[in-house]
């Protein structure tokens, strides 16, 4: 028995065809395979997921880079960015690299590590851009994420920097000073509550500035997290005017509203907070247009103690990995090219992952998921892979199933379940 034979699948919304997976990439030799049943089933390029939280190194109670991976693999991906936000915090070769080992220990999906813009994300000083570069680890995108590189100077300097390998600066766009003490979206929901705002003017004033500070440069910005309509308006204005921006929502942006905070559950309190139904309807509407580029998850998973606690203490975030796709679903409907798109082929792209997000076609890597449109589930938290717990769709019942998923032609998950 060698390989893979899905019979019957619909590539990518397509047809019902045969898809063989042999010796590590799609083949049109039957020939022995084990065959899947997939009638029914959509294959899609394997997901991709351009800013993942893995916590590995320092923060193992909450999640590694193998409960992380086994978590991304069971939602359909098969490359992920792990943000630098760790401790130590990824700014150096040796930290990058040692991520990106641990990550093909794993084997469950690619892990690409994102490497800090400034030392300690402390947004004093340019991290060590270079010899990350030129590391193992060959890091593309730097992002202090958690924290808006908020100096502009630096900012600056940081994209003239990557500027000379064509690599990327990912801002987590927020100006501190408009931000002090916020625990939730600045408007009638938070005066109602009584918790410190977070105006959605202190994400469109860096986005505003960067996309200008990256026109100047001529270099590639990429902005994380967008979750207001005001933001959108200038990432659409950029982006008419030829400049190098891309853009990221996460499956929370484009679903939840500020009116859960009202529950004062911390596992809604995220970073950026959770905004109005307004702001959903232009999040979704620019993503569909493609001013938004990609669905990324910002999977941030907490450890019991930094979430179930007061609403002002809990950290913020939310996993995302393993409910993306079913998020997705029921936001855009079964629009499989345009998913693909967001969620594979597009992130592919952005990052440089060769080998990511190509389409299923005799010869081409098999990196590839197999989802089940008709199947619904109820989340439960002590279902998931991840090590945390902190989802915001506890027994909330959702569409779309992953039964499948292959990395360069290996099973990560079989019958929903992850093979190692
Ligand atoms: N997105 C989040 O709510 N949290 C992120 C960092 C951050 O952006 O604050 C995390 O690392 O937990």
């Amino acid at each position: 028995m060698s390989g893979f034979l899905l019979k019957g699948v619909s590539v990518v919304g397509g047809a019902p065809t045969d898809l063989v997976i042999r010796d590590g990439v799609i083949s049109a030799d039957k020939s022995g395979a084990e065959v899947i049943d997939a009638a029914g089933l959509v294959a899609l390029p394997g997901l991709v997921d351009l800013h993942t939280h893995l916590r590995e190194p320092g923060r193992e109670d909450a999640e590694t880079v193998e409960t992380g991976s086994r978590a991304a693999a069971l939602g359909g991906y098969t490359a992920v960015c792990a943000m630098a936000n760790t401790s130590p915090v990824a700014d150096t070769a040796g930290v990058v690299e040692q991520v990106w080992r641990l990550g093909r220990e794993a084997g469950l999906v690619d892990v690409q590590p994102i490497g800090a813009v400034t030392v300690g994300l402390a947004g004093k000083q340019l991290a060590e851009v270079g010899a990350m570069a030129t590391s193992a680890a060959n890091v593309r995108i730097f992002s202090d994420d958690g924290f808006c590189v908020a100096d502009p100077r630096l900012m600056r300097r940081a994209l003239e920097y990557v500027k000379a390998f064509d690599g990327i600066i990912a801002q987590h766009a927020e100006e501190p000073r408009l931000t002090e003490g916020a625990q939730m979206h600045e408007g009638e929901v938070s005066t109602r509550l009584g918790l410190t705002g977070w105006p959605a003017v202190a994400e469109e004033a860096i986005i505003a500035r960067d996309v200008l500070l990256a026109e100047h440069v001529g270099s590639r910005l990429h902005v994380c997290h967008v979750s207001t309509a005001g933001s959108v308006e200038v990432l659409r204005q950029a982006k008419a005017r030829g400049v190098r921006v891309t853009a990221e929502v996460t499956p929370h942006h484009l679903l939840l509203t500020d009116e859960l905070a009202a529950s004062y559950d911390p596992v809604f309190k995220v970073n950026p907070p959770l905004r109005t139904s307004s702001d959903v309807a232009a999040l979704r509407e620019a993503l569909v247009e493609g001013v938004i580029d990609v669905v990324a998850t910002d999977h941030a998973p907490h450890a019991v103690e930094d979430k179930e606690c007061e609403w002002a203490y809990a950290r913020p975030g939310m996993l995302g990995l393993e409910t993306a796709l079913s998020i997705v679903i029921s936001v855009l409907g079964e629009r499989w090219d345009l998913i693909a798109d967001r969620m594979s082929r597009t992130p592919a792209r952005i990052a440089g992952l060769a080998g990511h997000g190509t389409d299923l076609a005799v010869g081409s890597p098999a990196n590839l998921t197999l989802v089940d449109p008709s199947a619904r589930r109820v989340v439960d938290p002590a279902e998931l892979a991840s090590r945390s717990r902190n989802t915001p769709y506890s027994g909330t019942t959702l569409p779309g199933r992953i039964v499948a998923t292959f990395l360069r032609g290996e099973p990560t998950v079989l019958d929903g379940k992850a093979v190692k």
